[in-house]
């Protein structure tokens, strides 16, 4: 009896990352003809990802993000709590998820090694009813955010120019967290709600981090002395900030984050403005992703 082949629409963002890529196509149909069918879409504008990954539900077996974690963000986004799974083959400048789950960031190799995928439950977070699936924050992270959106280039280089730029002059706050029956008030640099253990380029702001332990891992870095952070950023690249003095963590199903005035937010590296304060909650499993 022939095998009946999984159908997944491949949706792919030009401008994810480095922006085309050469073959891409021909990369595809080497490697899944005959095992998985699929239909291509090309994402037209933001949010499009989005739109396109709603239709699809139902209809395809899977849906698979070309693109970084703003293209994730939105199909996870829209096929979080229906049947039909989700993969995702790295495309854009960080890729954080993708790393996260180790699949193969050339992207040759990752289309082969999707093949072998099945689908495995993982969780999902909303922040003030807004979806995210990999890292969302509050603080320096989000404030460089923000300064990318407006900076009229993209990629690693333009990342770390404006890191650098607002490094001297951002003002550590005061926030309060709430989680649990605890309550912790600190001045903090920043605070993500980490699902995976990296916001992308292997920088480990949750080492120990799971996409499907139920829990989301809050980790804040505290005011520390110019002196000591390239030290810091040493240690987010090795997997190693737990180990500093600076840094505190805790994992929980819930999270209510205070400040002292309205905030700049990132959700999955994408600027945001919330009011405060910031509800953040895990949906456990309930998104299907294909894995190995
Ligand atoms: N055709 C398009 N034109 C303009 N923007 C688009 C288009 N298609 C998708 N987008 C938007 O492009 C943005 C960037 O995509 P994405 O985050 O996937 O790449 P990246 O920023 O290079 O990668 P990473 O987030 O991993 O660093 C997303 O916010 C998405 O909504």
């Amino acid at each position: 009896m022939p095998e009946i082949q999984p159908q997944y629409l491949i949706i792919y963002n030009p401008i994810a990352g480095a922006g085309k890529i050469q073959g891409l196509k021909k990369m595809v149909k080497k490697s899944w003809s005959g095992k998985i069918g699929y239909k291509w879409k090309k994402t037209k504008y933001a949010g499009h990802a989005a739109e396109i990954a709603r239709k699809a539900i139902g209809r395809y077996d899977a849906v698979i993000a070309i693109g970084g974690d703003g293209t994730v963000n939105e199909i996870a986004g829209a096929l979080a709590g229906s049947p039909t799974a989700m993969g995702v083959l790295p495309k854009g400048s960080g890729n954080g998820l993708a790393r996260h789950l180790g699949i193969p960031m050339e992207l040759k190799r990752a289309i082969k090694w999707m093949r072998k995928a099945k689908t495995q439950p993982m969780d999902t977070l909303e922040m003030n009813g807004k979806f995210f699936i990999n890292v969302a924050g509050i603080g320096f992270d989000a404030h460089v955010a923000h300064r990318f959106a407006k900076a009229g280039s993209r990629g690693l280089h333009t990342y770390v120019k404006e890191s650098i730029l607002a490094y001297f002059t951002y003002p550590k706050k005061n926030y309060r967290l709430q989680w649990n029956g605890q309550d912790l008030s600190t001045k903090a640099f920043l605070i993500s709600i980490a699902n995976s253990s990296q916001f992308g380029n292997n920088a480990y702001i949750a080492p120990h981090a799971s996409v499907s332990d139920g829990k989301v891992d809050v980790s804040i870095i505290r005011a520390c002395p110019i002196w000591y952070a390239p030290w810091m950023g040493y240690r987010l690249f090795t997997k190693s900030l737990h180990r500093s003095r600076f840094y505190q963590s805790f994992q929980t199903k819930e999270v209510l984050i205070s400040c002292e005035r309205e905030e700049e937010v990132h959700l999955d590296g994408e600027a945001v403005q919330m009011e405060l304060p910031l509800t953040v909650k895990l949906h456990r499993g309930n998104l299907l992703m294909l894995r190995r």
